[in-house]
């Protein structure tokens, strides 16, 4: 088995932009001359939705992650031994060759804090994350990680993106959101890390 489960429900609806301001963080951060960046890979639409949540909610700049060539709806089937995915997931060297549409965010310097999320793929980061990873600078930077899943916890996904980061910056496990997805739940983990 693949050890884990379908969810237990849809994503569930949060009326996007809520009353509430994040005004003071922006302040906050604009004091210390702090500036953040949420980067992303999501096949399905999951991640990417916190991620939005995120950026909006510590005023941040988002990138998402385009693998080269993205993966279709084939390639994403776990269920299919001869999918793109299992291939990958049986063969390290596969996943070593993954391209993206740009690896390199745009003012990379600029940034001191940078979120990293991604879905959960057999217990690990998805891979398209890897070679963002490998492709940055990490010194003096304070990473957050963050996944979606079925049920999955974040697991190790943290310590081997760290480790593929050649160790550099600080790093901090963050969370892996599962089953439905609730907006609220996502303010209210950003709001708890300041
Ligand atoms: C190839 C693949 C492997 C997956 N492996 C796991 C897993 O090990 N544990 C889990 O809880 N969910 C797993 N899932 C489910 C995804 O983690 C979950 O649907 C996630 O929220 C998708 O995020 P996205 O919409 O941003 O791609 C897997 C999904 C795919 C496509």
């Amino acid at each position: 088995g693949c050890g884990f489960s379908a969810p237990a429900g849809n994503i569930s609806g949060q009326a996007a932009g809520s009353a509430g301001s994040s005004a003071g963080t922006a302040g906050e951060a604009a004091k210390s001359g702090s500036k953040t960046l949420v980067v992303y890979y999501s096949a399905t639409g999951r991640t990417e939705r916190v991620a939005k949540v995120i950026a909006k909610e510590r005023q941040a700049d988002i990138v998402k992650l385009v693998p080269l060539p993205d993966y279709t709806e084939a390639d994403l089937d776990y269920n299919d031994t001869t999918s793109r995915v299992s291939r990958e997931h049986d063969d390290a060297a596969l996943r070593e060759k993954i391209q993206l549409e740009k690896a390199v965010p745009d003012n990379w310097s600029s940034y001191d804090t940078i979120f990293i999320g991604y879905p959960i793929w057999w217990g690990i980061a998805a891979w398209p994350v890897d070679a963002f990873v490998k492709a940055n600078d990490f010194t003096g930077k304070h990473v957050v990680t963050f996944a979606t899943a079925y049920s999955s916890p974040l697991g190790n996904s943290g310590k081997l993106l760290f480790e593929m980061a050649g160790g550099k910056g600080q790093w901090q496990d963050g969370i892996c959101f599962t089953g439905s997805l609730s907006e609220d739940k996502v303010r209210e983990w950003v709001k708890s890390l300041e």
